[in-house]
């Protein structure tokens, strides 16, 4: 496994919920994304940040897909953006601006597809948004496309690629994880921003800390877990943790929830709603493994 010099960061955890806490004092999420084909994507997203404890989810989504995103789950909300004849968001920034406002964090790319129109909305809503993003899936890509892209990365910023989208961002082949990890640490370093390199040990960075998961299984490589992960880091930050503090509890959870998962059902694949339903249990024995041992992971 490749290697760093950076010191661990410790792992947080969630305060209690004091008894006078109402859904406003946990955050509002906005999750822009989905295509016509994709709808799944984002809801999931949708679904993980609710059941992380986000107080109120909003899922910006092609108008066309507005239904079909609404319909899997009734805890979710919808807000319809102009889309092109094939399903995909060509929306502005100004059909997003009073959302960007209200939001307390926003994740972006789930399902959304690549074009210009969306390599501009990227770009805007990087620019305008206030609050941290995070940044995932075809967002990461859209962002590739613009070539001063290193210039949107900011502290409010979390990156979560996976090694092909890395590849395209840092230039650096998929299948040479040491020089991908040590770009990620570099492109953290240079911006501030909170870099999510996935997949097996998947690396959390801001460049001052790093840690390499040790939570996580095969059973998890299927299409939609990395969706999941979207929603929880997005969830986490709205409820008060920094971008490294999400990334990092948000992707032990992760892994954890797919462990829990894969025993209790006794399955070779974990699919990302039952990744979602074993997440209460995750955050749970994350929180009494450390009260006992009073360590993280
Ligand atoms: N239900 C839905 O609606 C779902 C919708 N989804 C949405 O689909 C969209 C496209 O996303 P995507 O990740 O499937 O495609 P893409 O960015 O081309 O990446 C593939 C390339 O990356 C590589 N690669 C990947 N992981 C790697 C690893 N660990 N280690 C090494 N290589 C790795 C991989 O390599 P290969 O498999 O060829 O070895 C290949 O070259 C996106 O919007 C997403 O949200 C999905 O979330 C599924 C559920
Ligand atoms: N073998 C594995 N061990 C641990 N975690 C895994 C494994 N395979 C996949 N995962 C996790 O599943 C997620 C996959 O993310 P991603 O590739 O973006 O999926 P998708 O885009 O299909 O939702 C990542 O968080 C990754 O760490
Ligand atoms: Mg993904």
């Amino acid at each position: 496994m490749p290697d760093h010099d950076l010191p661990s960061p410790t792992l947080p955890r969630l305060k209690p919920r004091a008894k006078d806490s109402h859904k406003g004092s946990f955050g509002n999420a906005l999750l822009i994304g989905g295509s016509r084909g994709m709808a799944g994507s984002i809801a999931l997203s949708g679904l993980a940040a609710a059941r992380t404890g986000a107080g109120l989810v909003r899922l910006a989504v092609p108008d066309r897909c507005l239904e079909t995103v609404a319909s899997f789950s009734p805890c979710t909300m919808t807000i319809p953006l102009t889309n092109s004849s094939a399903g995909q968001i060509t929306a502005s920034i100004e059909e997003l601006t009073a959302h960007l406002e209200a939001a307390n964090c926003i994740g972006i790319g789930p399902g959304m597809g690549g074009s210009p129109e969306l390599q501009q909305l990227v770009q805007d809503v990087l620019r305008t948004a206030q609050c941290p993003v995070v940044v995932d899936a075809d967002a990461l890509n859209n962002l590739g496309a613009i070539s001063n892209w290193r210039e949107l990365l900011s502290e409010k910023v979390v990156l979560t690629p996976h090694p092909g989208e890395w590849s395209r961002l840092s230039g650096m082949a998929a299948s040479d994880r040491e020089a991908q990890v040590a770009a990620a640490i570099e492109h953290a370093k240079q911006s501030g921003a909170t870099i999510v390199l996935k997949g097996y040990r998947t690396l959390v960075t801001d460049g001052v800390e790093a840690a390499f998961n040790s939570t996580g299984t095969p059973a998890m490589a299927t299409g939609g877990s990395g969706d999941v992960l979207t929603g929880i880091i997005t969830a986490l930050i709205c409820q008060g943790l920094s971008p490294l503090e999400a990334a990092h509890l948000g992707v032990t959870v992760h892994g954890l929830s797919g462990e829990l998962a894969e025993r209790a059902l006794s399955t070779r694949v974990v699919l990302p709603p039952e990744l979602i339903q074993y997440l209460p249990l995750a955050l749970g024995a994350h929180a009494e493994q450390r009260s006992s041992r009073g360590i993280g992971f």
